[in-house]
């Protein structure tokens, strides 16, 4: 016998049909029964019912993911390889503007938070103000719009155009399962941040930021040392004021320093990179390594990790962050062999992978995305595979929720 099960009694939408016959099933009126099975059987159950039925999904509100970090801090190399663990290609709206700045995949819908800003290039300009005063950012649309799509309803998102500089007319935004928003204030407004279902604030230390922007704006993008210092330092009082305060409500941080293995290193190729996971998150578990809660430093280099100068060092525990429990998991060093990082893998707990290696495999996938070869790829990969997780257990969640009240 064929069991089906049942999620929903929301209405049955084209997704969901149900062939002959017509008596109502399980004691719910055939209209109002949606499966959440993909296969198209012959069920049977309690003698009551047997038909023919096909599926697709299950409805459900979308899941929101905020993410917040300062420009050129690795948001897009994030977003690359979050959505790559969903699988399929997340690109631009297809006919719609080129300039658009969202990536839609199966399941993901990245939107950029930049679209929100309320004053155009000259506008800012105008009025003395940068792009991440409060005051150049719509944070009531911003609200409405990520309300709207978390309830299912489609919006007209507005695009802020970094070519030009303008504002364009809008863009269709469909509720996706997975609606990530990113950008310099995804956790500002308390409305935002109480529709998110899990948030991640990437925090470059200055040091770094510096060197990453200097490798990106000097060697791709023509600008003078000079012009980049300048840049950096006109944005640090807005950036001190309204985006890095944000992190105290991050559910993780990636937190990105200078080495502790090389003396006064001042090159800033070497990184300390630390995971800091809050506790107690409904949905995230986080991540261990050896033994849970434990306080531990472990060195991999030897017979199974490849290491050369100045080697690698992790580090596990517990600690407190903007007085929250944490646990934090800290890698310094990178990797020589990417194909050996399977042993650190294999060290690890609580990576919500679905098969051995998937961490592995992922890396490898990204090899020549900037820190593959360190703990950014590493922590990023690793968050990536706990917000789908997240996200699966917030499905199943609600199913069952859904069939609970349909019993009683
Ligand atoms: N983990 C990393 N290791 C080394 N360099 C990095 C890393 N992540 C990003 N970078 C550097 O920073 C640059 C910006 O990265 P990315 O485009 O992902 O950031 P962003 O936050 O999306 O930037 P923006 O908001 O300006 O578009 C990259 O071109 C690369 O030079
Ligand atoms: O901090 C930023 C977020 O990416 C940008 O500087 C802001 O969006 C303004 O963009 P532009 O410099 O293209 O006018």
């Amino acid at each position: 016998m064929a069991v089906c099960t049942v999620y929903t009694t929301q209405s049955l939408n084209s997704t969901c049909s149900i062939s002959t016959p017509t008596k109502t099933h399980l004691g719910f009126h055939q209209k109002q029964v949606v499966f959440y099975t993909t296969t198209r059987k012959s069920i049977k159950r309690n003698n009551s019912y047997s038909s023919e039925i096909s599926c697709s999904a299950e409805e459900t509100k979308t899941v929101v993911i905020g993410l917040a970090a300062d420009s050129g801090c690795g948001k897009s190399t994030f977003m690359r390889r979050l959505t790559s663990v969903f699988g399929g290609a997340a690109e631009p709206p297809k006919g719609g503007n080129p300039d658009s700045n969202t990536l839609i995949s199966d399941t993901t819908t990245v939107i950029c938070l930049d679209d929100y800003h309320s004053l155009d290039r000259t506008g800012r300009k105008e009025k003395g103000v940068t792009a991440l005063d409060p005051r150049a950012n719509d944070f009531d649309l911003m609200y409405e719009q990520v309300k709207a799509l978390k309830d299912g309803i489609p919006v007209e998102k507005p695009i802020y155009n970094h070519v030009s500089g303008l504002l364009d007319p809008p863009e269709l935004i469909k509720p996706p399962k997975i609606l990530v928003i990113e950008g310099l204030h995804p956790m500002f407004d308390e409305r935002v941040r109480d529709l998110l279902d899990f948030s991640i604030y990437l925090d470059i230390s200055n040091e770094v930021k510096f060197a990453w922007k200097i490798q990106r704006d000097m060697a791709e993008r023509g600008h003078s040392l000079e012009s980049i210092k300048a840049s950096i330092e006109a944005r640090k009082p807005d950036f001190d004021a309204y985006i890095d305060p944000q992190k105290q409500f991050a559910d993780a941080v990636i937190e990105v320093l200078p080495t502790q293995l090389i003396p006064d290193d001042n090159e800033g190729k070497v990184l300390r990179v630390r995971l800091i996971m809050k506790e107690g998150v409904k949905y995230f578990s986080p991540v261990y390594l050896f033994d849970e809660g434990s306080t531990i430093s472990w060195i991999p280099c030897g017979r199974k990790l490849t290491c050369s100068y100045p080697g690698i060092k992790f580090f596990y525990g517990p600690d407190s962050y903007f007085d929250n429990e944490v646990s934090v998991l800290e890698m310094d060093g990178q990797f020589d062999r990417l194909d050996e990082l399977i042993y650190v893998e294999s060290h690890l707990s609580n990576i919500s992978t679905k098969f051995y290696g998937e961490v592995t495999q992922q890396m490898l996938k990204h090899a020549d995305f900037p820190g593959s070869n360190n703990g950014t790829g590493l922590f990023q990969t690793m968050v990536g595979l706990k917000i789908r997780d997240l996200y699966e257990q917030i499905v199943a969640s609600k199913a069952g929720a859904t069939l609970e009240a349909a019993k009683a």
